[in-house]
């Protein structure tokens, strides 16, 4: 909240002043109503809108990133606000029939804030289209934030169930083969021990990318658990599946990962099943993944001790 106070300070002490300008050339020019003629009605719905239109500039700025799509919402619902104030202004403070500046602060900024606005939410429409590209590997089909992990930020267990049965229901209805891919770091644990459970975070945001960068266009990278991650492949047969559990395994041997603490080499390696799907649902499967796992890294406790 502080560094969001203090990102935008100039904006909101600009707003701050605009409005209090507003306020004393009200108080200056014009008589405090009496209370028997106060408008409870009107104070209401003019002065609960503008509260509202603030709370929604306070949630802007803490949920977006500084720059000019930022600037265009802000300066927009700022202007609504400063009309709705000056609107509420008035229901307390009478002015004199000679003033006409009043109509202006009321109904000049309304129409250049709804300008400004849609000029935002156009170009924030723009951004969100790039976003949604660069999210087609985590998201597929639906965006449903409960379900995506904060630190990832990929999709979690529940998320990844709902995308299995949408595609085992479509991989049938196309009459086409589906295959998944479960890879699970090897000795992760030992990460935590020696670099710290912050480092264990970052490892798992840089694997993350790495493995999105592995991916086809159509496939779903989802975080199970922890050090565990499963991909669904649409459209893809058990032969070629193991070929990309192939590629993926090696991308992460390969992955020269630098601790922050000294920036050495973090060696990682990744136990990688892929199995294609029977005619099963998500359960059965996420169940068959998962002792396809218990067995290769059994097999790797046998080989390594
Ligand atoms: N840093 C970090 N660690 C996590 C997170 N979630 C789970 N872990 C840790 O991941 C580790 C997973 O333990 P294990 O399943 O035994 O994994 P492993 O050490 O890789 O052992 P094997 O899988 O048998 O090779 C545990 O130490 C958890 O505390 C997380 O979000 N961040």
């Amino acid at each position: 909240m502080t560094s969001m106070l203090a990102m935008h300070r100039f904006k909101l002490a600009g707003l701050l002043i605009a409005a209090h300008t507003g306020l004393l050339l009200h108080l200056l020019a014009g008589e405090i109503k009496p209370l028997a003629v106060w408008d409870w009605l009107d104070i209401a719905g003019e002065g609960g809108s503008a509260v509202l239109l603030l709370t929604w500039t306070g949630l802007l700025l803490k949920s977006r990133p500084a720059g000019y799509v930022t600037n265009l919402l802000f300066f927009g619902l700022a202007c609504l606000f400063f009309s709705l104030f000056m609107d509420t202004v008035d229901e307390f403070i009478v002015l004199p029939d000679a003033v006409a500046w009043d109509g202006w602060l009321e109904s000049g900024p309304m129409p250049l804030g709804f300008a400004l606005l849609t000029m935002g939410i156009f170009h924030w429409h723009r951004e969100q289209l790039a976003i949604n590209e660069q999210m087609r590997n985590r998201e597929r089909v639906f965006r449903e934030h409960r379900q995506f992990d904060k630190l990832t930020p990929l999709g979690d267990a529940n998320y990844l169930k709902t995308q299995f049965q949408l595609a085992l229901t479509e991989a049938e209805k196309d009459r086409q083969p589906l295959s998944m891919i479960m890879l699970d770091l090897d000795g992760f644990s030992r990460v935590n021990r020696e670099y710290g459970h912050g480092e264990g975070d970052r490892l798992l945001q840089v694997l993350t990318q790495l493995l999105l960068l592995n991916l086809r266009q159509h496939d779903l990278l989802c975080r199970l658990a922890g050090d565990r991650f499963v991909i669904v492949l649409p459209h893809t047969g058990e032969r070629q599946a193991q070929v990309l559990a192939g590629e993926v395994g090696e991308a992460v041997r390969s992955l020269a990962y630098k601790s922050s603490r000294h920036g050495e080499r973090v060696d990682l390696s990744a136990s990688v099943v892929a199995l294609m799907a029977r005619d099963e649902d998500a359960d059965t499967l996420l169940q068959r993944l998962n002792i396809a796992m218990a067995r290769a890294k059994q097999s790797l406790t046998v080989k390594y001790g």
